[in-house]
């Protein structure tokens, strides 16, 4: 891939810009932020690394939306993060507002890219850039999945000992406290993790799953996670530029899969150089399906107050 604009160059902005260089996973990759001299300040001291990760593409930063000429993915990461005692759905109407503003940028200065979202609330402000734009689904997706299922295989090599290497995890839903970590997919090289944890420490993983954000949010105060998030969608775009067609948990938006429409959510995807180029629908056991449904119905409530917040701006 020739060129890659980040808008946000924020904590997960930076962290991701640098993973991209390091990995070399594009020969442009460009920063966009309101912030004045942040971008650029950043794009060159992430550029000064290359000498020691041995990267040579460029790094770029401005304040000035045509930075977004010819990028062909563009990962939004611009907006607030959540304070402690917050939830993700708490910065909903304040990031709407800079989702639409950076949206009329993305389709005025790279029409023909793909979007990855990774603001909060991810699944409603994914579903708010596919009304806003109109753009085929394949080109929109959202990053959850992949840093939820990175958390509960990590816990899970706490807990047994094992390598992470050997682990594969999948967490489905709303990215959200009603996300869905499925232990029946969950495997440590092929063998159920049931093997291995009992019934009642895989609950705990679980839990500890759905409060992953929250766990680091707490333990660095003004912060929430930005090293794990910034290598998840760093492994997106891997994915997307090798065209690995990897099947990961993304946020995307449903027309007709699992039964529902009109709602954008983490669903297994394959994911290539055509983007989200299609979703595996698997069969949940009823229990799975009842955890489902319930983060279905949180993420709706989050896209009625979308509806809600829209129709207030329109009077304003
Ligand atoms: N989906 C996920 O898994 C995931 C993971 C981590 C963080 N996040 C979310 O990502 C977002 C960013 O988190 P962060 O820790 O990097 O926050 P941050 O405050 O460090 O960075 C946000 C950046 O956005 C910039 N910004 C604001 N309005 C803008 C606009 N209109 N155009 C361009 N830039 C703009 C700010 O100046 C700031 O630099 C938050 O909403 C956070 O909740 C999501
Ligand atoms: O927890 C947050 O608010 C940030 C992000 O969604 C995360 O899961 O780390």
């Amino acid at each position: 891939m020739n060129k890659i604009t980040i808008i946000g160059a924020g904590r997960v902005g930076e962290t991701t810009a640098q993973i991209l260089a390091e990995k070399e996973l594009c020969r442009e990759i460009a920063l966009l932020d309101v912030r004045e001299g942040i971008p650029e300040g950043i794009a060159l001291d992430i550029l000064q690394t290359g000498p020691f990760f041995e990267f040579d593409c460029s790094v770029n930063g401005s304040n000035d939306p045509q930075i977004l000429r010819d990028s062909e993915l563009v990962i939004v990461t611009a907006g607030l993060a959540r304070k402690p005692g917050m939830s993700r759905s708490d910065v909903l109407e304040a990031n709407v507002r800079i989702i639409d503003a950076v949206t009329d940028q993305i389709l005025e200065y790279a029409p023909d890219a793909m979007v990855l979202m990774v603001s909060n609330p991810v699944d409603t402000l994914t579903y708010r850039f596919a009304q806003r734009s109109g753009w085929e689904r394949r080109r929109i997706f959202g990053q959850a999945g992949v840093l939820d299922a990175s958390r509960m295989a990590s816990f899970i090599a706490q807990e047994t000992g094992f390598s992470t290497l050997d682990i594969t995890t999948m967490v489905l839903g709303g990215h959200g406290d009603t996300m869905v970590p499925v232990p029946r997919f969950c495997t440590i090289n092929g063998i159920p993790i049931s093997t291995f944890i009992s019934e009642e420490r895989i609950a705990a993983i679980m839990e500890r799953t759905r409060q992953g954000g929250a766990e680091i949010l707490a333990l660095r105060k003004n912060s929430s996670a930005y090293d794990a998030p910034g290598a998840a969608v760093a492994a997106m775009v891997d994915a997307i530029v090798n065209n690995r067609r990897r099947l990961l948990s993304c946020v995307a938006l449903l027309e007709g899969e699992y039964g529902e429409t009109d709602l954008a959510m983490g669903v297994p995807c394959i994911l290539g150089e055509k983007g989200m180029e299609s979703i595996v629908e698997l069969s949940l056991n009823p229990g799975e399906r009842a955890d489902f449904d319930r983060s279905v119905a949180s993420v709706r409530g989050d896209i009625d107050r979308l509806r809600a917040i829209s129709s207030t701006q329109e009077l304003e």
